[in-house]
């Protein structure tokens, strides 16, 4: 049977996973780090990427490749094919400023109007994440970059574009040969999810010039073929392709617990929330991808275990030998400022400290409540915007912890479904190879368990207690 190869280019690593394109059955798998910083020069990923398939046994036998990657990264190319500077990436968000100053613009100095335009024509509120903001920056700040960028794309549209021959010297003619497809097109400020075309407004208002964009593939279209004959797929935004791996459907709720943590769903019609929680994206096969995304995730988890002088997994038996609630203690999670809700200036907090609970085990319990209770907000604004969640897929690095998914149960309230250890957005973007390959997607196997809460589906005391600090951290 051919074999198909999926690739996730996420913020800590490249994961190379090669599959049976009729099975779905695993082959061979690599991967490869990427560097630390919100700010990263794209060659970094190519090289990286060149390591995770090499550590893969390579791409001689395969017969098609799709990437999923790291959505907003804002990637500019000067004529030549040349990277015009390092890229600024979801998680940087020195472009907050230009993101409140997009929305008072489109609402002729009034936010609230601005705000609801923004909703309805791309669908999301700017944040400092989005790639058009990135731009704004980059105008208003490096002016000469602005004006050397000839074209702009995503890091999994650059990389796309690199697998197929493209590069730094390939001229401009190479430009027009960037590929993406609406899922992560719908990140960047600058395309409607549901027109499905871009705003060459916004990006004369924000770069200072209409640059080339990458041309919008189908869901199961040819985007480029490799040297080697292999075809290259679409692609997707990371948590598109976490969709298509777990075979998300309607009513299914994916929580993502990586760098990032995003709650997202599957969903028939476009969102347009103007109050900016809800990111109104398009997935990776004609429908829609509401989603909401916080940046303190499982770095909370990598900084606690760090300071306690533990591994992660001994983070985790700590969190569960403490009690539910960690004696009293809360951590408001915000330690790289907060994107949902939008205070890219917060920082974190610990409340409700005695002399007698502050000890490692409610120490380690407070940070997976802390990041569970954001994601739980996260799902309550999808709720707000209508989204049915019958079940929550539990999927990312942090997936894997014991500890995540019984607080994660506790604190979402829903049947939680944790799919067994696995790269699920490599997956994702091995099953759309398979789809390019067979012109339809194929149905690949899920397995899983299922976590329920000790106290049955009601959201946990611990939340409310969250709410009444993370509330006053949005004040402070
Ligand atoms: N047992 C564990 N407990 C908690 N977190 C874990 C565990 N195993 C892995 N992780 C977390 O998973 C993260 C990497 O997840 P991943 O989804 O690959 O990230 P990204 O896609 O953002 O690069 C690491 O930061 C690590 O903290
Ligand atoms: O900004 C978002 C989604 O809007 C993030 O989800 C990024 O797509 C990065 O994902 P990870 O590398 O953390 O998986």
């Amino acid at each position: 049977m051919p074999l198909v190869a999926g690739i996730d280019s996420s913020t800590q690593s490249c994961k190379v996973i090669i599959r049976d394109s009729a099975t779905g059955a695993l082959v061979r798998q690599g991967r490869a780090s990427h560097p630390e910083g919100s700010e990263v020069h794209p060659e970094h990923w190519w090289t990286a990427l060149q390591e995770a398939i090499t550590d893969a046994g390579g791409f001689d036998d395969v017969d098609a490749v799709s990437i999923g990657g790291q959505q907003h990264g804002m990637v500019c190319l000067d004529e030549s094919g040349d990277v015009v500077r390092p890229a600024l990436l979801w998680n940087d968000t020195r472009s907050a400023p230009d993101a409140e100053d997009l929305i008072r613009e489109a609402g002729d100095g009034d936010s609230v109007a601005g705000a609801a335009q923004w909703a309805s024509s791309t669908g999301t509120v700017p944040v400092a994440s989005l790639t058009a903001t990135k731009l704004r920056w980059l105008a208003r700040n490096e002016p000469e970059n602005a004006a050397r960028t000839a074209a702009v794309c995503l890091p999994h549209d650059w990389l796309s574009w690199r697998l197929a021959g493209n590069g730094p010297g390939t001229g401009p003619a190479s430009l027009e040969l960037l590929r993406t497809d609406r899922s992560d097109a719908s990140g960047t400020g600058y395309f409607s999810a549901t027109t499905g075309e871009y705003l060459p407004e916004v990006l004369r208002s924000t770069l200072g010039h209409v640059p080339v964009v990458p041309t919008v593939v189908g869901p199961l279209e040819v985007a480029g073929k490799t040297p080697g004959g292999a075809l290259i797929g679409p692609g997707a935004g990371d948590n598109a392709a976490a969709g298509l791996g777990v075979s998300a459907a309607v009513g299914d709720v994916v929580i993502s617990i990586g760098t990032s943590g995003t709650v997202f769903a599957v969903s028939k019609g476009s969102s347009h929330d103007a109050s900016g929680l809800v990111a109104g994206f398009a997935d990776a096969t004609g429908n829609y991808l509401p989603l909401a995304c916080t940046l303190n995730a499982t770095r909370i988890f990598d900084s606690t275990a760090a300071l306690l002088g533990v591994t992660l997994h001994e983070l985790g038996d700590l969190a569960l030998s403490a009690p539910e609630g960690s004696g009293g203690l809360t951590m408001v999670p915000y330690f790289e400022g907060e994107r949902t809700p939008n205070l890219p200036n917060a920082t974190g907090s610990l409340h409700g400290l005695t002399l007698s609970n502050y000890t490692p085990a409610n120490l380690a319990r407070a940070a997976f409540e802390g990041v569970l209770c954001s994601l739980a907000d996260g799902l309550a604004a999808l709720q707000a915007q209508g989204v049915a969640a019958q079940r929550i897929i539990l999927v990312g690095g942090g997936a894997q912890s014991e500890a995540v998914q019984q607080i994660a149960a506790a604190a979402f309230g829903v049947p939680v479904f944790v799919p067994k250890p696995g790269e699920y957005v490599a997956d994702g973007a091995a099953r759309q190879a398979a789809g390019v390959l067979a012109g339809t997607l194929p149905d690949w196997p899920v397995e899983g368990v299922n976590v329920r809460a000790r106290n049955g589906d009601a959201p946990a005391a611990f939340l409310t207690t969250y709410r009444r600090y993370a509330a006053k951290a949005a004040i402070d």
